[in-house]
């Protein structure tokens, strides 16, 4: 089953919009991980995600690791590798995006999507199609996988770049009819648009027609989940993975956590549903 076919039959079964992002942070781990250094270890980057995920899964209509959180600490890309197999075995019908933020020349741009795709085994990978079409290709190639390309971001410098008017438009939305209408031959693209730019967002879901949103910025970004799904639903209700990390990751440091998390997860799903 191709990335976006497992994506919608999730939206739908799950009744959900919610992305969970797994970003792993020792630092902001819950009491039980404390001692002996467990925190910084390899295991507990593994075992906290996988508590997380568990505990969350019926909420979710995709899960999404962030590769930073693990490649910042020895043997964590092992633990990312040993998360989505879990994910994977565990929760098969759920989507896997890895945010890698990826984007190179094409020979080096192979690699990494065999890095994304065979290696970690994601259902979809974040890029950066700042380097263009070529760049993108070893990705799009992979036509059962989704290529997920930042539009426009969620922080306050997306305007330095990604707001420049070029031929008379704001190059945000070059980059949305470019990949709409040019690179999504097989229809895998999707793009990511911050929930803290509603405005852009109804502007990218009149030039994308109901090609799925990645949407981050809400929760510890602030987003307004209301503005998100109003501007950026597709005309059946679905068409967004509306994610938040840090709001369900650290939503208890007690021996709560997972539940905490997973209630935060239900809340900020029901929350999105009674817009839809
Ligand atoms: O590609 C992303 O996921 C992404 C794009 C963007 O514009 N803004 C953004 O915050 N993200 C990621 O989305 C997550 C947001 O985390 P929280 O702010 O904790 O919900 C992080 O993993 C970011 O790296």
């Amino acid at each position: 089953m191709t990335f976006i076919d497992k994506l919608r039959a999730r939206w739908r079964d799950a009744d959900s919009l919610l992305c969970v992002g797994l970003d792993p942070d020792p630092a902001r781990f819950p009491d039980r991980f404390a001692g002996d250094g467990y925190a910084d270890t390899a295991e507990a980057l593994f075992a906290f995600c996988r508590d997380i995920a568990d505990a969350t899964a019926r909420y979710a209509c995709a899960f999404k690791p962030q590769i930073a959180y693990f490649a910042a600490h020895n043997g964590g890309e092992a633990a990312l590798q040993r998360l989505i197999a879990h994910l994977n075995a565990a929760h098969p019908d759920i989507p896997v995006i890895l945010d890698a933020k990826r984007g190179d020349i094409g020979s080096t741009a192979a690699q990494y999507a065999i890095e994304a795709f065979d290696r970690f085994g994601a259902d979809a990978v974040t890029l950066n199609p700042y380097m263009g079409r070529d760049s993108a290709a070893p990705f799009l190639q992979r036509n059962d996988r989704g290529c997920i390309f930042l539009c426009h971001t969620s922080n306050p410098g997306a305007r330095d770049f990604q707001e420049l008017e070029v031929g008379g438009a704001p190059l945000y939305q070059h980059v949305a009819r470019a990949i709409a209408t040019g690179w999504n031959v097989d229809g895998n693209c999707a793009l990511v648009v911050g929930a803290t730019f509603p405005g852009e967002l109804k502007v990218i879901r009149g030039i994308v027609g109901d090609m799925p949103l990645l949407i981050p910025g809400v929760g510890a970004q602030g987003g307004d989940v209301e503005a998100v799904v109003r501007n950026g639903a597709t005309a059946d209700g679905t068409g967004l993975m509306i994610n938040s990390s840090r709001g369900i990751l650290y939503a208890s440091t007690g021996e709560d956590y997972a539940e905490a998390a997973a209630g935060a997860a239900r809340q900020l799903r029901d929350e999105i549903n009674r817009y839809r």
